[in-house]
C-alpha cells in the first residue's frame, strides 16, 4: 500500500513524521538489547514476523536498486521482565515502539506487551510503487483501554476445522484481540472429546469421527492462541443449551411430559437429581485440568421452562420446597450449585445476563456477559451497580448479516454510555464480537468476521474519542489489504481494490 502504515487498532499515541527510512526487508533481524529478558514464546514471534516482513517485500513485482542504504534492518527488542507462560485477564499490554535514524527499539515491561509491538511494528511498514518497503519516523507509546477484547466462535452449530480455528486465531493476533470466547458445545453437537465422558462426543457429537476436538485438538489451539496472547475461554453453557449432552449422558437432561406419558423428549438439565451434580463435577474437574485459562464461561442462557413444568417429579421437588410455579428459583438453585462446583474446582467463571437477572447469587469475581441488544445500557447500569465485572457482547453480534457497510454502526457503539459512578464504569471489563455457528461453518467464518470484527478490536483498544467514522475508513480499507495480503480471506468494505490484490 502506497500511503504510510497506519495502525489498525490505533495506538493511544503516535507521533510519525513524513522521515521516511528504506527496510532491508528480506533479511529483517530482531535483536535483543543486552538488558531484555528472552523467551522461546518471542522468538517464534520474531519467525511469524520475519516472514510476515519478507513476504511483505516479496510479494513486489518490480525489482529495486535501493536509493540510500538500508537504515532499518533491524528491531531492538527489550523486554523488561521474564516472561510469562500464559496470558491472563491482567496480563499487562502496554510497549512503546520508536522507529528511527539512529535506534528503532520496541519497550515492554511484559512479553505480551512485546507482542502487541511486534504487531504494531509491522504495520508500519509500507511499500512504494516501485516495491521499496519503507517505515516512517515514528513514536508510539500504547496500551490497550478494556483488557477483555474478544471473538466468539460457535462449535457446536457448525463444527469449525483446527485450520479455520487457527486462520482466525492469527486473525485476531493482528487485531489484537486477546481472547478466544470458545462456544465449544450446544444443543446440536458435542464435539468436545472427554476423556473421562468419552460417549459424550462419541454420541453426541456429529460425527465422531472427524467432528470432534481430540484433546491434542483442545491442546493445539490453546498453545497457537497462548504464542499469539490470547486466552482461550472455553463455553460449557448449561442448564439449557445442552441437547447434546443427552445424547451420550443418559438421565442428565429432563424428561417432558405430557400429562403423566413422559414424551420422550427432553428439556434442561436435570436439576433435581444427585446425578447431575455428580456428573457436572467429574466433567469440570477434567476441563480445569484442560483449559489453564482461569476463567471459565458456564452460560445460563435460554433457558426454557416448559419442560420443567410438564414433569410431574420437578414439580413434586418444587412443592417439598414450597417454591411452586418459580421456575426462576429451580433455575436458581440449578445455577448456584454449579457455580459452587466451579468455584472449589478453583475456576472463576463468566455467566451470561439471564443468570443476574434471575438473581442467583453469583462470587463477587464473576464476569456477566451482557448479550441482549434491548437497552444493553440499562443491563450494563444494572450488573455493574450489583458490583459485577461486565462484558458488552449485545451490540456486535456479527451473525446478523445484512447488506452494506455495518462496520459503521459496530464501530459508532460507545461501551462506556451506561449510567453509572466511576466505580461502576471501571467493572466495565471489555467486550466480545459474537459470531453465531447457525449458518456459519468453516467455507465464510473468516470473510464473515473481518474486517467487521476489526470494527470491535478498535473501539475495544483504543482510545474513546478515536470513533470518526470518515478517518477510520481508509484506515479499515488498508488493513482489510493487510490482512489479505497476510492469508486471512477478510471480506471487501466497499467498491475498490488493493494494491496487491487477493491471490
Ligand atoms: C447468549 C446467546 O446469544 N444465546 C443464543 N442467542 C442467539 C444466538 C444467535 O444469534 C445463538 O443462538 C445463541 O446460542
Amino acid at each position: 500500500d502506497t500511503s504510510p502504515g497506519s495502525v489498525w487498532p490505533q495506538p493511544q499515541s503516535q507521533t510519525s513524521t513524513s522521515q521516511t527510512y528504506p527496510v532491508l526487508a528480506e533479511k529483517f533481524a530482531f535483536t535483543y538489547t543486552s538488558s531484555s529478558f528472552r523467551c522461546s514464546l518471542l522468538d517464534e514471534a520474531f519467525k511469524r514476523y520475519q516472514m510476515l516482513i519478507m513476504n511483505a517485500a516479496a510479494r513486489s513485482k518490480l525489482h529495486f536498486r535501493p536509493r540510500a542504504p538500508y537504515t532499518i534492518t533491524t528491531l531492538d527488542i527489550n523486554l523488561m521482565a521474564k516472561c510469562e507462560d500464559y496470558p491472563s485477564l491482567d496480563m499487562n499490554e502496554a510497549y512503546s515502539l520508536d522507529v528511527g535514524e539512529s535506534s528503532t527499539q520496541l519497550q515492554a515491561e511484559s512479553v505480551w506487551g512485546i507482542l502487541r509491538g511486534l504487531e504494531t511494528f509491522s504495520q508500519l511498514l509500507w511499500q512504494t510503487e516501485t516495491g521499496e518497503i519503507l517505515a516512517n519516523k515514528t513514536n508510539i507509546i500504547d496500551h490497550p483501554r478494556y483488557s477483555h477484547r474478544g471473538i466468539l466462535l460457535d462449535t457446536s452449530r457448525h463444527y469449525l476445522p483446527l485450520s479455520v480455528i487457527f486462520d482466525n486465531l492469527e486473525a485476531m493476533a493482528y487485531n489484537k484481540i486477546n481472547v478466544f470466547h470458545w462456544h465449544i458445545v450446544d444443543d446440536q453437537s458435542f464435539p468436545y472429546v472427554s476423556e473421562i465422558y468419552p460417549d459424550l462426543s462419541r454420541k453426541g457429537a456429529y460425527t465422531s469421527l472427524s467432528h470432534i476436538y481430540t484433546p491434542d485438538d483442545v491442546a493445539a489451539v490453546i498453545e497457537f492462541a497462548r504464542l499469539r496472547g490470547i486466552r482461550v475461554v472455553p463455553e460449557f453453557d448449561t442448564p439449557g443449551h445442552s441437547q447434546s449432552w443427552g445424547k451420550g449422558q443418559p438421565g442428565l437432561l429432563t424428561p417432558c411430559y405430557s400429562g403423566d406419558k413422559p414424551t420422550g423428549s427432553y428439556g434442561p438439565i436435570n436439576p433435581i437429581v444427585d446425578s447431575t451434580y455428580t456428573f457436572i463435577q467429574t466433567l469440570f474437574t477434567e476441563l480445569r485440568n484442560v483449559f489453564p485459562d482461569k476463567y471459565i464461561h458456564l452460560g445460563g442462557d435460554e433457558v426454557s421452562f416448559a419442560c420443567w413444568q410438564s414433569n410431574p417429579d420437578i414439580n413434586n421437588y418444587m412443592k417439598n420446597l414450597n417454591i411452586t410455579g418459580k421456575y426462576n428459583e429451580l433455575e436458581q438453585i440449578y445455577v448456584q450449585k454449579v457455580l459452587n462446583i466451579s468455584g472449589q474446582i478453583g475456576f472463576s467463571y463468566i455467566v451470561w445476563q439471564e443468570v443476574v437477572d434471575n438473581q442467583v447469587q453469583l462470587k463477587d469475581d464473576t464476569v456477566v456477559e451482557v448479550w441482549i441488544n434491548n437497552h444493553p445500557d440499562e443491563e450494563l447500569a444494572k450488573v455493574t451497580k450489583l458490583g459485577y465485572r461486565a462484558l458488552l457482547a449485545a451490540p456486535w453480534y456479527l451473525d446478523y448479516i445484512s447488506t452494506g457497510e455495518d462496520w459503521m454502526k459496530y464501530y459508532l457503539e460507545e461501551p462506556s454510555n451506561f449510567n453509572g459512578t466511576d466505580a461502576q464504569k471501571k467493572l466495565l471489563i471489555g467486550g466480545e464480537a459474537c459470531l453465531w455457528g447457525e449458518y456459519v461453518d468453516g467455507s465464510n467464518v473468516t470473510p464473515r468476521l473481518w474486517p467487521r470484527a476489526s470494527a470491535v478490536a478498535e473501539r475495544l483498544w483504543s482510545s474513546k474519542d478515536v470513533n470518526d467514522v470518515t478517518k477510520a475508513t481508509p484506515r479499515l480499507h488498508q488493513h482489510r489489504c493487510r490482512m489479505v495480503k497476510r492469508g486471512i480471506s477478510a471480506q471487501p468494505l466497499h467498491p475498490g481494490y488493493c494494491v496487491h490484490d487477493w491471490g
